[in-house]
């Protein structure tokens, strides 16, 4: 109930439609209703008394109720559509909303898979329930209280006696529903991790066909499907088994009327005309009764979906995402770390982390895989917070820095980035408020791309992740679309590893030249891409180990020597070779 409480925030809006729409239903519904009643006033009252006058006003009278009711249903239909889609956009878009300012370790936690399926199939079920089970529900309930008055206006000791059969089939549902959520509940997480299972196998197809891994993914498949039918069967079983018995009890109404009111007949004490009105609104009320119980089970399901939304409602959002503006100059002077400590679950991975990049620098993060690197960038993006120590911009604690603004002066690239499938325009202009960059084709060449993927490069589409690349033209597109909307400070996270060395000297050049960009931090395995660093940090263990000048480290031969020098002889940008002639390397 507290779930479909807090989902009437949703409806609040539309209340007033609402209660327009149950006035125009009641006028539906009562039109529908009155047959028996004329009927009785037409067996009792018209043969009886031989009042043709009479027939012929309730003739005309039912004709208008009928009008009323087509033009009511029309009204009622388009109403009801217009509020359940407004309610299921409303849904969609606050969630999706919200969901973009959940912080990167809730996307970490779960698969894209999971998430997609509850925004899809979940709100999908609450449309349809908002779209059919809910006006019917309304609709049969009216139907059922409208009756109800009818049948005690018509005899009040006739219908006492029915109703005794109606605290049964409450009873029944009570009974059904608990199992019935249950297996619902198992039934969605076992379809969500389905759809978990194939956007992760269809992501990864090239993989599957290169280690033959059919004959495991169909077992996975099959058995995993197994277990959804099985559930499936369970919630058959137990919402048939509900509606049998239900079913059996209204059955056993119009039997009681006939039992109850023959008798009253045969005593003088019921004329035929009622009995013969009540059967037929007996009979009428198995149908909405019948019908209140299948939307019953229906709503327990949906209830369900909700509750699985508002658990994603529940998510904290990032915090300090938007906040107040702070106050910090632009471009700034230093970013400085000081005592950095951060950890993965118990692993320590950065320990008293102390540095200053200061602007108008190019620096360089070498050291061994899993050393920290990335870690570093990833606390500058402020995708993940220290455990302890902060970070300062110009004095300015980063964490007071809302991630919106500090993305104004800050750009990372790294190698999960996202191609749109859209044209270069679309990429470049993503998220830059100057929305047109005029000189595209300055840029491609500049990038060295334009020869390379073709003079249509501008106009065509790249495919879903840019599907129609290789690797580094992927690459040239992501760090230039990074570079025009002209951060302060720019990381490269392995960015150009797939680039040829040519290629990468020209978009540092572009980078420093063309772009200005005042601070660069490079993050690579590749000598080549040390080309234009002024200084080099090596980090081992989350510490900073060596630092210094390419040529003060090649000269120490300490852990950067070792790490790069078989990288001395071979393919290096022109820069390197340069700078490699200017130091004695043995
Ligand atoms: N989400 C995570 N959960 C647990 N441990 C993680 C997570 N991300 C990274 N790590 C661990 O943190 C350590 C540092 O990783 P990081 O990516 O910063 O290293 P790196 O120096 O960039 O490595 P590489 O050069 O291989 O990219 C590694 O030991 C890694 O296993």
């Amino acid at each position: 109930m507290r779930i479909w409480l807090r989902f009437y925030g949703f409806f609040k809006p539309y209340q007033g439609y609402g209660l327009l729409l149950l006035v125009l239903l009641l006028i539906g519904n009562l039109g529908s209703l009155v047959t028996p009643f004329f009927l009785k006033i037409i067996i009792d009252k018209v043969f009886g008394e031989r009042n043709y006058d009479l027939l012929l006003n309730i003739i005309f009278t039912l004709t208008a109720i009928y009008i009323l009711r087509i033009i009511a249903g029309f009204l009622a239909d388009y109403l009801y559509t217009w509020i359940s889609n407004k309610i299921t956009v409303t849904l969609t878009t606050s969630l999706f909303a919200h969901m973009l300012k959940l912080p990167i370790q809730f996307f970490r936690s779960q698969s894209v898979g999971t998430i997609v399926y509850k925004i899809n199939n979940e709100v999908g079920q609450v449309r349809r329930a908002f779209t059919g089970t809910v006006i019917s529900m309304i609709n049969n309930i009216i139907t059922i209280i409208a009756l109800i008055v009818l049948m005690i206006v018509l005899d009040m000791k006739l219908f006492l006696v029915v109703s005794i059969l109606y605290p049964l089939l409450l009873m029944v549902m009570k009974l059904f529903s608990p199992s019935i959520k249950r297996v619902v509940e198992k039934t969605r997480r076992e379809e969500s991790d389905l759809m978990a299972f194939l956007t992760e196998r269809f992501s990864n197809i090239k993989f599957i066909k290169l280690f033959n891994g059919y004959r495991s993914e169909n077992q996975t498949m099959d058995s995993r499907i197994s277990e959804i039918v099985k559930l499936n069967l369970h919630s058959t079983v137990l919402s048939s088994a509900s509606n049998g018995l239900s079913v059996f009890l209204l059955a056993l109404i119009p039997l009681v009327v006939l039992a109850y009111g023959g008798k009253l007949v045969l005593q003088d004490a019921m004329t035929v005309g009622t009995l013969i009105a009540f059967l037929q609104y007996a009979n009428k009320l198995h149908e909405p009764l019948r019908n209140v119980v299948n939307l019953y089970v229906d709503l327990v399901k949906t209830s369900v979906s909700i509750k699985r939304l508002f658990e994603l409602f529940d998510e904290p959002p990032q915090q300090n995402l938007e906040g107040e503006l702070t106050m910090f100059s632009k471009p700034f002077n230093a970013v400085e770390f000081r005592n950095i400590s951060f950890a993965h679950a118990d692993k320590p991975i950065l320990q008293d982390f102390n540095f200053t990049f200061k602007a108008g620098k190019h620096y360089a993060l070498v050291g061994t895989s899993g050393s920290g690197k990335t870690t570093l960038a990833d606390l500058m993006s402020k995708i993940i917070e220290p455990k302890r120590g902060s970070i300062f911009v110009d004095g300015q604690d980063l964490k007071d820095i809302p991630m919106m603004q500090w993305m104004n002066s800050y750009s990372i690239c790294s190698q999960e980035y996202f191609i749109i499938n859209g044209t270069l325009q679309e990429n470049f202009s993503y998220g830059n408020d100057n929305s047109s960059i005029e000189n595209l084709t300055d840029i491609l060449q500049q990038i060295r791309l334009q020869d390379e993927a073709g003079t249509d490069l501008s106009v065509r589409s790249f495919g879903e992740r840019g599907s129609q690349l290789s690797g580094g033209q992927k690459q040239k597109i992501a760090i230039a679309r990074s570079a025009v909307r002209h951060p302060d400070l720019l990381v490269l996270d392995e960015a150009t590893s797939e680039i040829d060395a040519a290629s990468e000297e020209s978009i540092y050049r572009f980078l420093i030249d063309t772009c200005k960009i005042s601070t660069l931090i490079t993050i690579t395995h590749r000598l080549s891409a040390l080309g234009f660093a002024d200084e080099i940090i090596y980090l081992e263990n989350g510490r900073i180990v060596e630092q210094g000048s390419l040529e003060d480290l090649i000269a120490r031969k300490g852990y950067f020597f070792e790490l790069f020098k078989n990288q001395f002889n071979t393919g290096n940008s022109l820069s390197m070779k340069n700078r490699l002639s200017q130091v004695v390397v043995k």
